[in-house]
């Protein structure tokens, strides 16, 4: 029986609903439309598609967005200003500064010069430091969409083994330790697992994915999960994002679907549930500054 389809797709639609109404809510009272500035510098395609589909996706869900266009040359000094402005800007609740930026700036200091109140990413250290303590401001996007497609889908991690593939700041540290956390009421079903973190030096990835009831792919390289690598019936999330002659696919090879019990596809996987989760971030953001 082929694998169920975590369709992330469909998970996006249904929440972006429900913070659309949210937001109706607020406007309706009189109060600012939760804003989004998104910071492109550069003309990288890829980047261009992603913040174009997290402009659009903010206008129907009623946020206000901004796309800010700065040349590839721009420099670290030009954007620690934009980035200044945008902190002060009280329209601006969330910043979201698109990354990989061109090698002449320091991305780390970019990261942090965003208001942590505003950092819809997640990536300052001070929202990192808070999410590990237990006192999270926001819950990065990705891993959060990866915890909602899990626990709306019913697939609990409650004492068990998760592998994540992956040790990145964006993807697999912070999910590997919300997934070992208890769960929060946004994500009531993940959490409180036995989490793996698994990585390029890992001496025999496949025996420890094999482990895994549910395995997350985070690892940038097309189709490294093979189907020696998952136990039959696992649940596999594809977070992987990888252009094969102008294609987008995933880490998680594709027989992989003839194994596992539930897959996240890619496209229409964890994709559209990181931009729903920066929706969701900047909605939250809005409600912690404006109340
Ligand atoms: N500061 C920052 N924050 C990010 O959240 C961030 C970033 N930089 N840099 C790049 C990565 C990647 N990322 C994606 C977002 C949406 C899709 C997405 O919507 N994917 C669609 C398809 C998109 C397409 O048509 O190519 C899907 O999977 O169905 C993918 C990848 C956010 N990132
Ligand atoms: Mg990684």
């Amino acid at each position: 029986m082929p694998a169920q389809r975590l369709d992330g797709k469909a998970l996006a639609a249904t929440m972006r609903a429900e913070i659309a109404a949210r937001v109706a809510a607020r406007t309706a009272k009189g109060q600012r439309p939760p804003g989004l500035a998104a910071v492109l510098v550069g003309e990288d395609p890829a980047s261009q598609t992603y913040v174009r589909n997290k402009h659009k996706a903010c206008h129907d869900a009623g946020l206000a967005s901004a796309v800010h266009t700065l040349p590839a040359s721009t420099t670290q000094a030009g954007l620690l200003e934009l980035v200044a402005r945008l902190n002060a800007d009280p329209a601006v609740h969330g910043i979201l500064v698109q990354l990989p930026l061109p090698k002449q700036i320091d991305e780390g200091a970019v990261i942090r010069a965003v208001a942590p109140a505003k950092d819809v990413d997640c990536f300052h250290p001070e929202n990192v430091g808070l999410l590990a303590a237990g006192f999270p401001r926001f819950y990065p996007c990705t891993p959060h969409g990866v915890l909602q497609l899990l626990s709306r889908n019913g697939i609990g991690t409650a004492g068990k083994e998760v592998v994540v593939v992956g040790r990145s700041n964006i993807v697999g540290k912070p999910l590997a330790l919300m997934l070992m956390q208890k769960p929060t009421a946004a994500s009531p079903a993940a959490g409180d697992a036995t989490v793996t973190v698994a990585h390029t030096r890992t001496a025999d990835l496949a025996a420890v994915c094999r482990r895994a009831d549910v395995l997350v792919a985070a690892v940038g390289r097309a189709g490294v999960i093979t189907p020696d690598m998952v136990k039959p019936g696992a649940a596999v999330v594809d977070v992987g994002t990888n252009s094969v002659n102008g294609k987008l696919v995933g880490d998680v090879h594709p027989d992989v679907g003839a194994v596992a019990g539930w897959l996240s596809p890619v496209p229409g996987g964890v994709g559209p549930m990181t931009i729903t989760m920066l929706l969701y971030n900047t909605l939250s953001a809005a409600e912690q500054i404006d109340g």
